[in-house]
Protein backbone atom coordinates (compact mmCIF):
# COMPACT_ATOMS: atom_id res chain seq x y z
CA UNK A 1 0.00 0.00 0.00
CA UNK A 2 2.12 2.89 -1.56
CA UNK A 3 0.85 6.36 -1.49
CA UNK A 4 0.44 8.03 -4.92
CA UNK A 5 -0.54 11.42 -6.24
CA UNK A 6 -0.96 13.35 -9.88
CA UNK A 7 -1.94 16.32 -10.38
CA UNK A 8 -2.62 18.56 -13.79
CA UNK A 9 -2.54 22.42 -12.99
CA UNK A 10 -2.04 25.73 -14.33
CA UNK A 11 0.38 26.61 -11.49
CA UNK A 12 3.89 25.11 -9.83
CA UNK A 13 2.65 21.72 -8.40
CA UNK A 14 6.21 21.05 -6.97
CA UNK A 15 4.79 22.35 -2.79
CA UNK A 16 1.12 20.86 -3.94
CA UNK A 17 2.60 17.24 -4.38
CA UNK A 18 4.59 17.38 -1.16
CA UNK A 19 1.99 18.47 0.40
CA UNK A 20 -0.46 15.35 -1.04
CA UNK A 21 2.74 12.84 0.05
CA UNK A 22 2.69 14.25 3.72
CA UNK A 23 -0.53 13.33 3.88
CA UNK A 24 -0.13 9.88 2.42
CA UNK A 25 2.91 9.55 4.44
CA UNK A 26 1.47 6.69 6.64
CA UNK A 27 0.76 4.51 3.34
CA UNK A 28 4.95 4.30 2.73
CA UNK A 29 8.01 5.56 4.65
CA UNK A 30 10.65 3.51 2.57
CA UNK A 31 11.14 5.77 -0.06
CA UNK A 32 9.19 9.40 -1.84
CA UNK A 33 9.58 10.44 -5.48
CA UNK A 34 8.08 13.47 -7.44
CA UNK A 35 8.53 14.29 -10.95
CA UNK A 36 7.02 16.83 -12.87
CA UNK A 37 7.09 18.31 -16.34
CA UNK A 38 7.77 21.45 -17.63
CA UNK A 39 6.84 21.31 -21.67
CA UNK A 40 8.18 18.14 -22.69
CA UNK A 41 11.06 18.01 -19.87
CA UNK A 42 10.86 15.24 -16.82
CA UNK A 43 12.22 16.62 -13.83
CA UNK A 44 12.60 13.69 -11.16
CA UNK A 45 13.96 13.53 -7.82
CA UNK A 46 13.41 10.30 -5.88
CA UNK A 47 15.36 8.73 -2.47
CA UNK A 48 15.22 6.26 0.35
CA UNK A 49 13.21 8.11 3.41
CA UNK A 50 10.58 9.85 4.53
CA UNK A 51 8.83 13.05 2.52
CA UNK A 52 10.39 15.16 4.90
CA UNK A 53 14.21 13.73 4.42
CA UNK A 54 13.68 12.91 0.83
CA UNK A 55 13.01 16.80 -0.14
CA UNK A 56 15.29 19.32 0.28
CA UNK A 57 14.45 22.88 -0.63
CA UNK A 58 16.95 22.70 -3.54
CA UNK A 59 15.20 19.54 -4.87
CA UNK A 60 11.93 21.28 -4.87
CA UNK A 61 13.47 24.23 -6.80
CA UNK A 62 14.79 21.43 -8.73
CA UNK A 63 11.21 20.62 -9.82
CA UNK A 64 9.58 23.11 -12.14
CA UNK A 65 6.64 22.43 -14.06
CA UNK A 66 2.58 22.54 -13.22
CA UNK A 67 1.83 19.22 -13.91
CA UNK A 68 3.21 16.15 -11.97
CA UNK A 69 3.46 13.07 -9.54
CA UNK A 70 4.46 11.60 -6.60
CA UNK A 71 4.79 8.25 -4.27
CA UNK A 72 5.42 7.03 -0.76
CA UNK A 73 6.94 3.80 -1.14
CA UNK A 74 6.17 0.82 0.93
CA UNK A 75 7.66 -2.40 -1.01
CA UNK A 76 5.83 -4.77 -1.09
CA UNK A 77 8.02 -6.39 -4.46
CA UNK A 78 11.88 -6.30 -4.84
CA UNK A 79 14.22 -5.55 -3.01
CA UNK A 80 12.92 -3.30 -0.14
CA UNK A 81 16.74 -1.48 0.16
CA UNK A 82 17.36 -0.41 -3.32
CA UNK A 83 17.00 3.10 -4.09
CA UNK A 84 16.62 2.06 -8.01
CA UNK A 85 13.28 0.55 -6.95
CA UNK A 86 11.73 4.14 -5.16
CA UNK A 87 9.13 5.13 -7.59
CA UNK A 88 8.55 7.04 -10.15
CA UNK A 89 9.83 4.62 -12.92
CA UNK A 90 10.58 6.40 -16.12
CA UNK A 91 10.91 4.72 -20.11
CA UNK A 92 12.04 7.13 -22.86
CA UNK A 93 9.67 5.65 -25.35
CA UNK A 94 7.38 5.79 -26.99
CA UNK A 95 6.87 9.33 -25.81
CA UNK A 96 8.37 9.92 -22.40
CA UNK A 97 6.28 7.98 -19.42
CA UNK A 98 6.86 8.01 -15.82
CA UNK A 99 4.79 5.88 -13.72
CA UNK A 100 3.70 5.55 -10.18
CA UNK A 101 1.96 2.09 -8.44
CA UNK A 102 0.28 1.22 -5.64
CA UNK A 103 -0.68 -2.95 -5.41
CA UNK A 104 1.32 -5.87 -6.25
CA UNK A 105 0.67 -8.04 -9.78
CA UNK A 106 1.00 -10.97 -9.14
CA UNK A 107 2.24 -12.73 -12.46
CA UNK A 108 5.26 -9.92 -12.74
CA UNK A 109 7.41 -12.97 -12.76
CA UNK A 110 5.99 -14.20 -16.16
CA UNK A 111 5.62 -10.59 -17.48
CA UNK A 112 9.25 -9.84 -16.77
CA UNK A 113 9.95 -12.92 -19.18
CA UNK A 114 7.69 -11.99 -21.72
CA UNK A 115 8.72 -8.62 -22.04
CA UNK A 116 12.32 -9.65 -22.31
CA UNK A 117 11.55 -12.13 -25.11
CA UNK A 118 8.36 -11.00 -26.94
CA UNK A 119 8.20 -7.41 -26.37
CA UNK A 120 12.14 -6.97 -26.43
CA UNK A 121 12.14 -4.68 -23.04
CA UNK A 122 14.11 -5.03 -20.78
CA UNK A 123 13.92 -3.70 -17.39
CA UNK A 124 16.52 -3.06 -14.90
CA UNK A 125 15.31 -3.32 -11.15
CA UNK A 126 13.19 -6.57 -9.45
CA UNK A 127 9.92 -3.87 -9.04
CA UNK A 128 6.56 -5.12 -10.18
CA UNK A 129 5.93 -1.33 -10.92
CA UNK A 130 8.73 -1.03 -13.50
CA UNK A 131 7.27 -4.12 -15.28
CA UNK A 132 3.88 -2.64 -15.18
CA UNK A 133 5.31 0.38 -16.35
CA UNK A 134 6.95 -1.37 -19.52
CA UNK A 135 4.11 -3.09 -20.25
CA UNK A 136 1.83 -0.19 -20.62
CA UNK A 137 4.67 1.42 -23.05
CA UNK A 138 4.46 -1.68 -25.34
CA UNK A 139 0.72 -1.54 -25.41
CA UNK A 140 0.93 2.46 -26.20
CA UNK A 141 3.49 1.78 -28.41
CA UNK A 142 1.12 -0.49 -30.38
CA UNK A 143 -2.16 1.30 -30.39
CA UNK A 144 -0.45 4.66 -31.60
CA UNK A 145 1.47 2.98 -34.28
CA UNK A 146 0.20 5.70 -36.64
CA UNK A 147 1.68 8.19 -34.59
CA UNK A 148 -1.85 9.57 -32.63
CA UNK A 149 -1.66 9.98 -29.20
CA UNK A 150 -5.71 10.75 -27.87
CA UNK A 151 -7.78 9.68 -25.26
CA UNK A 152 -9.31 6.73 -27.80
CA UNK A 153 -5.45 5.16 -28.31
CA UNK A 154 -4.74 6.02 -24.68
CA UNK A 155 -8.11 4.09 -23.61
CA UNK A 156 -7.45 1.33 -26.42
CA UNK A 157 -3.93 0.58 -25.02
CA UNK A 158 -5.06 0.50 -21.23
CA UNK A 159 -7.76 -2.41 -22.35
CA UNK A 160 -4.58 -4.46 -23.62
CA UNK A 161 -2.66 -3.50 -20.10
CA UNK A 162 -5.93 -4.81 -17.51
CA UNK A 163 -5.52 -8.56 -20.22
CA UNK A 164 -2.12 -8.69 -19.21
CA UNK A 165 -1.97 -7.71 -15.74
CA UNK A 166 -2.99 -9.56 -12.73
CA UNK A 167 -3.19 -9.05 -8.81
CA UNK A 168 -3.77 -5.30 -7.92
CA UNK A 169 -2.80 -1.64 -9.12
CA UNK A 170 -4.12 1.94 -9.13
CA UNK A 171 -1.71 3.63 -11.42
CA UNK A 172 -0.85 7.42 -12.19
CA UNK A 173 0.83 8.32 -15.47
CA UNK A 174 2.17 11.00 -16.85
CA UNK A 175 2.60 10.85 -20.92
CA UNK A 176 5.31 13.95 -21.69
CA UNK A 177 3.16 16.60 -24.33
CA UNK A 178 0.48 14.95 -24.14
CA UNK A 179 -1.01 14.56 -19.97
CA UNK A 180 -1.78 12.53 -17.04
CA UNK A 181 -3.51 8.86 -16.93
CA UNK A 182 -4.34 7.27 -14.26
CA UNK A 183 -6.31 3.83 -13.75
CA UNK A 184 -7.72 1.04 -11.56
CA UNK A 185 -7.07 -2.47 -11.73
CA UNK A 186 -10.56 -4.21 -12.86
CA UNK A 187 -11.51 -5.65 -8.91
CA UNK A 188 -11.12 -2.36 -7.92
CA UNK A 189 -8.54 -3.53 -5.08
CA UNK A 190 -6.86 -0.38 -4.28
CA UNK A 191 -8.17 2.87 -3.92
CA UNK A 192 -8.10 5.82 -6.61
CA UNK A 193 -9.98 9.30 -6.00
CA UNK A 194 -10.14 12.07 -8.58
CA UNK A 195 -10.89 15.80 -6.65
CA UNK A 196 -10.79 19.76 -7.98
CA UNK A 197 -9.41 22.61 -6.49
CA UNK A 198 -11.12 25.87 -7.25
CA UNK A 199 -8.89 26.83 -9.80
CA UNK A 200 -9.62 24.22 -11.75
CA UNK A 201 -6.38 21.83 -11.02
CA UNK A 202 -7.24 18.31 -10.90
CA UNK A 203 -5.69 15.70 -8.49
CA UNK A 204 -5.68 12.37 -8.51
CA UNK A 205 -4.59 10.26 -5.01
CA UNK A 206 -4.74 7.12 -3.16
CA UNK A 207 -6.83 8.46 -0.36
CA UNK A 208 -9.61 11.29 -0.03
CA UNK A 209 -7.52 12.88 2.70
CA UNK A 210 -4.66 13.91 0.12
CA UNK A 211 -7.14 15.57 -1.58
CA UNK A 212 -8.86 17.95 0.89
CA UNK A 213 -6.05 18.44 3.20
CA UNK A 214 -4.25 20.17 0.23
CA UNK A 215 -7.58 22.31 -0.62
CA UNK A 216 -9.51 19.78 -3.16
CA UNK A 217 -12.81 18.47 -3.27
CA UNK A 218 -13.73 15.14 -3.97
CA UNK A 219 -15.45 14.57 -7.36
CA UNK A 220 -15.74 11.27 -8.09
CA UNK A 221 -13.76 8.07 -7.55
CA UNK A 222 -11.68 6.26 -10.32
CA UNK A 223 -13.27 3.09 -11.13
CA UNK A 224 -12.34 -0.87 -10.75
CA UNK A 225 -10.95 -1.10 -14.12
CA UNK A 226 -11.69 2.99 -15.42
CA UNK A 227 -8.98 4.99 -16.96
CA UNK A 228 -8.99 8.88 -16.39
CA UNK A 229 -6.64 11.08 -18.93
CA UNK A 230 -6.91 14.75 -18.41
CA UNK A 231 -4.81 16.78 -20.77
CA UNK A 232 -2.56 19.27 -20.51
CA UNK A 233 -5.58 21.40 -21.47
CA UNK A 234 -7.37 20.61 -17.98
CA UNK A 235 -9.98 18.27 -19.74
CA UNK A 236 -10.86 15.03 -18.21
CA UNK A 237 -11.85 12.06 -20.07
CA UNK A 238 -12.98 9.07 -18.78
CA UNK A 239 -13.79 5.27 -20.49
CA UNK A 240 -14.11 1.39 -19.05
CA UNK A 241 -11.49 -0.42 -20.20
CA UNK A 242 -12.41 -3.77 -18.16
CA UNK A 243 -14.25 -6.21 -19.57
CA UNK A 244 -16.50 -7.22 -16.04
CA UNK A 245 -15.11 -5.00 -13.67
CA UNK A 246 -16.45 -5.21 -10.00
CA UNK A 247 -15.71 -3.45 -6.80
CA UNK A 248 -13.80 -5.30 -4.00
CA UNK A 249 -11.82 -2.90 -1.97
CA UNK A 250 -8.87 -4.31 0.78
CA UNK A 251 -10.38 -4.98 3.97
CA UNK A 252 -6.97 -3.91 5.04
CA UNK A 253 -7.65 -0.22 4.21
CA UNK A 254 -10.28 -0.12 6.60
CA UNK A 255 -8.68 -2.31 9.44
CA UNK A 256 -5.31 -0.60 9.51
CA UNK A 257 -3.99 1.15 6.48
CA UNK A 258 -5.77 4.19 5.33
CA UNK A 259 -6.31 7.07 7.57
CA UNK A 260 -9.63 7.66 9.59
CA UNK A 261 -10.37 10.86 8.07
CA UNK A 262 -10.41 9.29 4.39
CA UNK A 263 -13.60 7.71 2.79
CA UNK A 264 -12.51 4.52 0.60
CA UNK A 265 -15.14 4.04 -2.30
CA UNK A 266 -17.86 5.91 -0.64
CA UNK A 267 -16.88 4.03 3.07
CA UNK A 268 -15.55 6.28 5.32
CA UNK A 269 -12.60 4.69 7.53
CA UNK A 270 -13.40 5.89 10.51
CA UNK A 271 -16.86 4.88 10.62
CA UNK A 272 -16.05 1.16 9.56
CA UNK A 273 -13.57 1.33 12.45
CA UNK A 274 -16.55 2.86 15.07
CA UNK A 275 -18.51 -0.15 13.77
CA UNK A 276 -15.98 -2.84 13.87
CA UNK A 277 -15.69 -1.70 17.87
CA UNK A 278 -19.45 -2.16 17.86
CA UNK A 279 -19.52 -6.04 16.61
CA UNK A 280 -16.15 -6.41 19.07
CA UNK A 281 -18.40 -6.09 22.11
CA UNK A 282 -20.53 -8.38 21.43
CA UNK A 283 -17.86 -10.92 20.84
CA UNK A 284 -16.21 -9.20 24.11
CA UNK A 285 -18.99 -9.86 26.10
CA UNK A 286 -19.53 -13.74 25.31
CA UNK A 287 -15.99 -14.33 26.55
CA UNK A 288 -14.88 -11.92 29.40
CA UNK A 289 -17.85 -10.86 31.91
CA UNK A 290 -17.55 -6.94 31.65
CA UNK A 291 -17.34 -6.42 35.38
CA UNK A 292 -13.78 -8.38 35.14
CA UNK A 293 -12.69 -5.76 33.21
CA UNK A 294 -11.67 -2.28 34.81
CA UNK A 295 -10.39 -0.26 32.21
CA UNK A 296 -10.11 -0.53 28.22
CA UNK A 297 -6.96 0.74 26.61
CA UNK A 298 -6.48 1.41 22.94
CA UNK A 299 -3.14 0.07 21.15
CA UNK A 300 -2.43 4.00 19.59
CA UNK A 301 -2.69 4.32 16.87
CA UNK A 302 -5.03 2.72 14.58
CA UNK A 303 -7.59 1.24 17.55
CA UNK A 304 -8.95 3.79 18.44
CA UNK A 305 -12.07 4.49 16.86
CA UNK A 306 -12.99 0.93 17.79
CA UNK A 307 -11.53 1.00 21.12
CA UNK A 308 -13.95 3.86 21.90
CA UNK A 309 -16.90 2.11 20.80
CA UNK A 310 -16.29 -1.03 22.39
CA UNK A 311 -15.70 1.40 26.01
CA UNK A 312 -18.93 3.30 25.18
CA UNK A 313 -21.15 0.30 24.46
CA UNK A 314 -19.80 -2.06 27.66
CA UNK A 315 -20.12 1.15 29.57
CA UNK A 316 -16.07 0.58 30.86
CA UNK A 317 -13.95 3.83 31.51
CA UNK A 318 -11.85 4.09 28.45
CA UNK A 319 -8.28 5.33 29.10
CA UNK A 320 -5.10 6.08 27.48
CA UNK A 321 -2.57 3.72 28.63
CA UNK A 322 0.34 3.85 26.05
CA UNK A 323 1.51 7.10 24.89
CA UNK A 324 2.94 7.14 21.56
CA UNK A 325 6.56 8.60 20.39
CA UNK A 326 5.03 10.21 17.16
CA UNK A 327 8.54 10.48 15.97
CA UNK A 328 8.69 6.64 15.01
CA UNK A 329 7.28 5.17 11.81
CA UNK A 330 4.21 2.80 11.71
CA UNK A 331 6.25 -1.05 12.91
CA UNK A 332 4.11 -3.07 10.74
CA UNK A 333 5.20 -1.52 7.32
CA UNK A 334 8.69 -1.48 8.25
CA UNK A 335 10.78 -3.71 6.29
CA UNK A 336 12.52 -6.49 8.92
CA UNK A 337 11.44 -8.35 11.74
CA UNK A 338 13.85 -6.99 14.04
CA UNK A 339 13.48 -3.33 13.43
CA UNK A 340 9.62 -4.00 13.83
CA UNK A 341 9.97 -5.83 17.52
CA UNK A 342 12.17 -2.70 18.57
CA UNK A 343 10.45 -0.22 17.21
CA UNK A 344 7.29 -1.58 19.54
CA UNK A 345 9.43 -0.42 22.67
CA UNK A 346 10.74 2.97 21.34
CA UNK A 347 7.54 3.76 19.92
CA UNK A 348 4.90 3.27 22.93
CA UNK A 349 5.89 3.65 26.56
CA UNK A 350 3.07 3.10 29.52
CA UNK A 351 1.12 5.21 31.99
CA UNK A 352 1.71 2.65 34.83
CA UNK A 353 -1.49 4.10 36.96
CA UNK A 354 -3.61 2.97 34.31
CA UNK A 355 -2.39 -0.63 35.07
CA UNK A 356 -1.75 -1.13 38.67
CA UNK A 357 -3.43 -3.58 39.95
CA UNK A 358 -6.41 -3.23 37.37
CA UNK A 359 -8.18 -5.98 34.88
CA UNK A 360 -7.22 -4.40 31.62
CA UNK A 361 -8.57 -5.10 28.17
CA UNK A 362 -6.15 -4.23 25.61
CA UNK A 363 -7.62 -3.49 22.02
CA UNK A 364 -5.77 -3.53 18.92
CA UNK A 365 -6.98 -3.34 15.45
CA UNK A 366 -5.36 -5.73 13.89
CA UNK A 367 -2.32 -8.95 15.23
CA UNK A 368 -0.21 -9.86 12.42
CA UNK A 369 2.87 -11.15 13.17
CA UNK A 370 1.64 -10.89 16.87
CA UNK A 371 4.82 -7.98 17.48
CA UNK A 372 2.89 -5.59 18.78
CA UNK A 373 0.59 -7.36 20.99
CA UNK A 374 2.89 -10.05 22.77
CA UNK A 375 5.50 -6.61 23.56
CA UNK A 376 2.44 -5.17 24.91
CA UNK A 377 0.96 -7.17 27.17
CA UNK A 378 4.31 -7.72 28.18
CA UNK A 379 4.72 -3.95 29.23
CA UNK A 380 1.23 -4.09 30.73
CA UNK A 381 2.03 -7.03 33.03
CA UNK A 382 5.45 -5.69 34.02
CA UNK A 383 3.29 -1.96 35.24
CA UNK A 384 1.65 -4.04 37.65
CA UNK A 385 -2.14 -4.86 35.10
CA UNK A 386 -3.52 -7.92 37.18
CA UNK A 387 -5.35 -9.25 34.07
CA UNK A 388 -4.22 -8.71 30.89
CA UNK A 389 -6.95 -9.42 28.16
CA UNK A 390 -6.84 -8.65 24.85
CA UNK A 391 -9.10 -7.52 21.73
CA UNK A 392 -8.48 -7.57 18.09
CA UNK A 393 -11.20 -5.88 16.02
CA UNK A 394 -10.21 -7.96 13.40
CA UNK A 395 -10.41 -11.88 12.91
CA UNK A 396 -7.31 -13.50 12.87
CA UNK A 397 -5.28 -13.00 9.63
CA UNK A 398 -4.20 -16.47 8.76
CA UNK A 399 -3.29 -16.30 5.17
CA UNK A 400 -0.50 -14.23 2.72
CA UNK A 401 -1.80 -10.98 1.32
CA UNK A 402 -0.40 -11.07 -2.56
CA UNK A 403 -2.11 -7.56 -3.39
CA UNK A 404 0.36 -4.86 -2.21
CA UNK A 405 0.17 -5.45 2.11
CA UNK A 406 3.76 -6.81 2.95
CA UNK A 407 2.64 -10.16 4.91
CA UNK A 408 3.92 -12.62 2.10
CA UNK A 409 4.51 -16.05 3.56
CA UNK A 410 2.61 -17.44 5.98
CA UNK A 411 4.60 -18.98 8.17
CA UNK A 412 5.15 -15.42 9.64
CA UNK A 413 1.64 -15.40 10.13
CA UNK A 414 1.27 -15.53 14.05
CA UNK A 415 -2.16 -16.99 13.53
CA UNK A 416 -1.49 -19.22 10.21
CA UNK A 417 -2.36 -22.98 11.52
CA UNK A 418 -2.84 -22.02 15.06
CA UNK A 419 -6.24 -21.71 17.25
CA UNK A 420 -7.25 -18.85 19.02
CA UNK A 421 -6.05 -20.91 22.47
CA UNK A 422 -2.60 -21.06 20.69
CA UNK A 423 -1.95 -17.76 19.81
CA UNK A 424 -2.98 -16.52 23.26
CA UNK A 425 -0.61 -18.48 24.88
CA UNK A 426 2.21 -17.23 22.64
CA UNK A 427 1.23 -13.64 23.15
CA UNK A 428 1.15 -14.21 27.03
CA UNK A 429 -2.49 -12.35 27.75
CA UNK A 430 -5.05 -13.98 29.64
CA UNK A 431 -7.80 -13.71 27.26
CA UNK A 432 -7.99 -13.60 23.97
CA UNK A 433 -10.54 -11.61 21.81
CA UNK A 434 -10.80 -12.24 17.93
CA UNK A 435 -13.75 -10.16 15.88
CA UNK A 436 -15.28 -12.85 13.21
CA UNK A 437 -15.14 -12.66 9.46
CA UNK A 438 -18.63 -12.10 8.71
CA UNK A 439 -18.81 -9.52 11.61
CA UNK A 440 -16.11 -7.78 10.38
CA UNK A 441 -17.41 -7.29 6.61
CA UNK A 442 -20.96 -6.26 7.77
CA UNK A 443 -19.52 -4.02 9.79
CA UNK A 444 -17.30 -2.70 6.90
CA UNK A 445 -20.18 -2.43 4.95
CA UNK A 446 -22.84 -1.05 7.45
CA UNK A 447 -20.45 2.04 6.73
CA UNK A 448 -21.20 2.61 3.15
CA UNK A 449 -24.19 5.59 2.93
CA UNK A 450 -26.63 4.72 0.34
CA UNK A 451 -25.56 6.33 -2.20
CA UNK A 452 -22.08 5.53 -2.03
CA UNK A 453 -20.51 3.18 -5.45
CA UNK A 454 -21.70 -0.51 -5.34
CA UNK A 455 -19.80 -2.71 -3.65
CA UNK A 456 -19.44 -6.57 -4.78
CA UNK A 457 -18.01 -7.81 -2.01
CA UNK A 458 -14.07 -7.46 -0.41
CA UNK A 459 -10.83 -8.50 -0.65
CA UNK A 460 -10.77 -10.00 2.32
CA UNK A 461 -8.02 -12.65 1.66
CA UNK A 462 -5.49 -12.40 4.58
CA UNK A 463 -8.87 -13.55 6.85
CA UNK A 464 -10.72 -15.36 4.71
CA UNK A 465 -8.12 -16.86 2.12
CA UNK A 466 -10.40 -16.05 -0.72
CA UNK A 467 -8.47 -14.51 -3.28
CA UNK A 468 -10.56 -12.26 -5.61
CA UNK A 469 -8.48 -12.31 -8.79
CA UNK A 470 -8.86 -15.93 -8.44
CA UNK A 471 -5.61 -17.06 -10.22
CA UNK A 472 -3.14 -17.03 -7.47
CA UNK A 473 -0.09 -19.04 -8.58
CA UNK A 474 0.85 -19.72 -5.30
CA UNK A 475 4.44 -20.71 -6.31
CA UNK A 476 5.13 -17.59 -8.33
CA UNK A 477 4.04 -15.52 -5.64
CA UNK A 478 6.82 -17.37 -3.24
CA UNK A 479 9.82 -16.94 -5.65
CA UNK A 480 8.40 -13.22 -6.04
CA UNK A 481 8.08 -12.32 -2.06
CA UNK A 482 9.08 -15.07 0.36
CA UNK A 483 12.70 -15.05 -1.41
CA UNK A 484 13.00 -11.16 -1.70
CA UNK A 485 15.82 -9.48 0.28
CA UNK A 486 15.30 -8.75 3.65
CA UNK A 487 16.59 -7.30 6.79
CA UNK A 488 19.20 -10.23 8.17
CA UNK A 489 17.26 -11.02 11.07
CA UNK A 490 18.99 -12.66 14.31
CA UNK A 491 17.59 -16.18 15.66
CA UNK A 492 16.20 -13.74 18.24
CA UNK A 493 14.97 -11.63 15.94
CA UNK A 494 13.03 -14.43 13.76
CA UNK A 495 9.82 -13.41 12.17
CA UNK A 496 7.91 -15.51 13.65
CA UNK A 497 6.88 -16.33 17.56
CA UNK A 498 7.89 -19.53 18.29
CA UNK A 499 5.77 -21.43 20.76
CA UNK A 500 8.47 -23.22 23.47
CA UNK A 501 10.78 -20.37 24.14
CA UNK A 502 8.28 -18.11 25.25
CA UNK A 503 9.07 -17.89 28.88
CA UNK A 504 12.91 -17.92 28.36
CA UNK A 505 12.00 -14.07 25.61
O1 LIG B 1 0.90 -8.05 14.96
P1 LIG B 1 1.86 -7.07 14.36
O2 LIG B 1 2.72 -7.72 13.31
O3 LIG B 1 2.63 -6.33 15.37
O4 LIG B 1 1.03 -6.01 13.49
C1 LIG B 1 -0.13 -5.37 13.94
C2 LIG B 1 0.15 -4.04 14.56
O5 LIG B 1 0.84 -3.17 13.62
C3 LIG B 1 0.07 -2.01 13.37
O6 LIG B 1 0.51 -0.92 14.16
P2 LIG B 1 1.57 0.18 13.67
O7 LIG B 1 2.49 0.47 14.77
O8 LIG B 1 2.17 -0.23 12.37
O9 LIG B 1 0.72 1.49 13.28
P3 LIG B 1 -0.36 2.37 14.07
O10 LIG B 1 0.41 3.36 14.93
O11 LIG B 1 -1.12 3.02 12.97
O12 LIG B 1 -1.25 1.50 14.90
C4 LIG B 1 -1.34 -2.40 13.76
O13 LIG B 1 -2.10 -1.27 14.15
C5 LIG B 1 -1.12 -3.33 14.94
O14 LIG B 1 -0.93 -2.58 16.12
N1 LIG C 1 2.71 -1.28 -1.44
C1 LIG C 1 2.76 -1.01 -2.73
O1 LIG C 1 1.81 -0.51 -3.30
C2 LIG C 1 4.02 -1.43 -3.41
C3 LIG C 1 4.16 -1.11 -4.89
C4 LIG C 1 5.19 -2.01 -5.55
N2 LIG C 1 4.72 -3.38 -5.58
C5 LIG C 1 6.53 -1.93 -4.83
O2 LIG C 1 6.93 -2.82 -4.13
O3 LIG C 1 7.20 -0.95 -4.92
MG1 LIG D 1 -0.96 -0.38 15.78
Amino acid sequence: MCGIVGVVSNAPVNQLLYDALLLLQHRGQDAAGIVTLLERKFFMHKAKGMVRDVFRTRNMRALPGSVGLGQVRYPTAGNAFSEEEAQPFYVNAPFGIVLVHNGNLTNAHALRAELFSTDHRHTNTDSDSEVLLNVLAHELDRSTRDGMLNSETLFAAVRNVHRRLRGSYAVVALIAGHGLLAFRDPYGIRPLAVGRGADGTYMVASETVALEGSGHVFERYVAPGEAVFIDLQGQLHAQQCAESPSLNPCMFEFVYLARPDSVLDGISVYQARLNLGETLAQRVISTVPPNEIDVIIPIPESSRPSATQLAHLLGIPYREGFVKNRYVGRTFIMPGQGVRKKSVRQKLNVIGSEFKGRNVLLVDDSIVRGTTSREIVQMAREAGARKVYLASAAPPVRYPNVYGIDMPTKDELVAHDRTVEEVRALIGCDALIYQDVEGMKRAVLKAAPGNGPKLDGFDASCFDGVYVTGDIDTEAIKRMNGNRPRIEETEEDSSRLALPNLSET
